[in-house]
């Protein structure tokens, strides 16, 4: 769906030059919820804004739908810039309009017809949850119902791509979540793609199926969300990870484990997947002659399934220990390592 190849992008202010994005190569497919993710200053604000070309590239080329969009004229540009929308962090509406007029801006500059652009501008209305707010002025809304006319008017020319701009981050956590979930059903009921930016992990979490990693204008890591999630390579991804996981995992903590329970075996399950639905512990109960002890843990859930990590203790016999453990590692794909043995 869209491909990205070697793009670049420096600054050059004041004779000192920036490479805000450098060198990155991506491919995003149909239907992604594709997320990027980096501290502030690491270039996503400006690789997205390459996307539809608000920021000319230096270098390296952008295809969406085969359409080589860094080989456009300005004319052409325009027009293809309707198959991609954009949803701002502060929403960038025009004041002097109301819901309604903002929602149709987009279509008049794109001279649809009277009877159409009410049709759709109603329709987009109903599709955000914002009915009985068309005669209203932004001024008059909150900052979650101005992010749904952002929304609707970004969708109003029918889009395949969505681009978000830290489209939550001037919000509360319980609005962001509402609009993350107004961002899900839109991929579902449109197939749209959608690409958005963020310094925040949960949103990563909680909608995308893919993420990139950026760190000084280059992409350090990236594929699906689970995949980088558990196995996180940089530095800068694993402080991400511990953004959402805490420290449950830091060498210190099972230390204190170790001391702290000192029968039977203490055991690290990691679950990366489905598999967490699968009820293991209790199966492992039932089926040896085994006590777990679940000491600490954490599980979270992304779109693209669960992931976590859990500190058991197991007790009983060597033999049924041995037995539950060779369970666990040949007929599941829990990753398990006995962190101490039996005293
Ligand atoms: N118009 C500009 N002129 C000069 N330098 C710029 C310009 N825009 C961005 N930069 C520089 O490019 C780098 C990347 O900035 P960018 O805004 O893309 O990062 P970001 O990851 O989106 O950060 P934030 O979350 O703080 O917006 C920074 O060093 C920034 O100072």
């Amino acid at each position: 769906m869209i491909s990205i190849e070697g793009l670049r992008k420096v600054f050059t202010a004041n004779k000192t030059e920036t490479t805000a994005v450098d060198d990155v190569t991506l491919s995003i497919k149909q239907g992604d919820i594709f997320g990027v993710i980096g501290y502030s200053g690491a270039g996503k604000s400006t690789f997205v804004r390459l996307l539809n070309r608000l920021e000319e590239p230096t270098g390296g080329k952008i295809f969406i739908r085969n359409q080589e969009i860094t080989a456009l004229k300005k004319n052409e540009l325009r027009l293809a810039r309707q198959d991609i929308g954009m949803v701002f962090q502060h929403f960038n509406l025009l004041w002097s309009r109301t819901v309604k007029e903002n929602i149709a801006f987009p279509l008049e500059i794109a001279g649809v017809e009277k009877e159409e652009r009410n049709q759709r501008v109603q329709s987009l209305i109903d599709l955000v949850g914002l009915s009985g707010k068309e005669a209203t002025y932004p001024s008059q809304l909150s900052g979650g119902q101005k992010q749904r006319v952002g929304i609707a008017r970004a969708l109003a020319n029918k889009p395949s791509v969505l681009l978000c701009d830290e489209a939550t981050s001037a919000l509360d956590p319980e609005t962001t979540n509402s609009i993350l979930d107004l961002l899900v059903d839109i991929n579902q009921q449109l197939g749209l793609t959608i690409i958005l930016i963020t310094h925040e992990m949960r949103v990563i979490r909680k909608i995308c199926n893919q993420v990139a990693v950026m760190e000084n204008g280059k992409v350090v890591e990236h594929g699906n969300v689970l995949d980088v999630f558990a196995h996180p390579k940089t530095d800068v991804t694993k402080k991400f990870v511990q953004q959402l996981m805490g420290d449950a995992e830091a060498e210190n903590e099972f230390e204190h484990l170790v001391h702290t329970f000192e029968n039977g075996k203490l055991i690290r399950l990691h679950f990366v997947g489905e598999t967490t639905n699968d009820a293991l512990i209790s199966k492992l109960v039932k089926a040896y002659d085994i006590d777990i002890s679940i000491l600490q843990g954490k599980i979270t859930r992304t779109q693209a399934g669960a992931y976590g990590t859990l500190f058991i203790q197991m007790t009983g016999e060597e033999l049924e220990i041995t037995k539950a453990i060779q369970h666990v590692t040949e007929k599941t794909s829990v990753e398990l390592e006995v962190i101490r043995g039996v005293r």
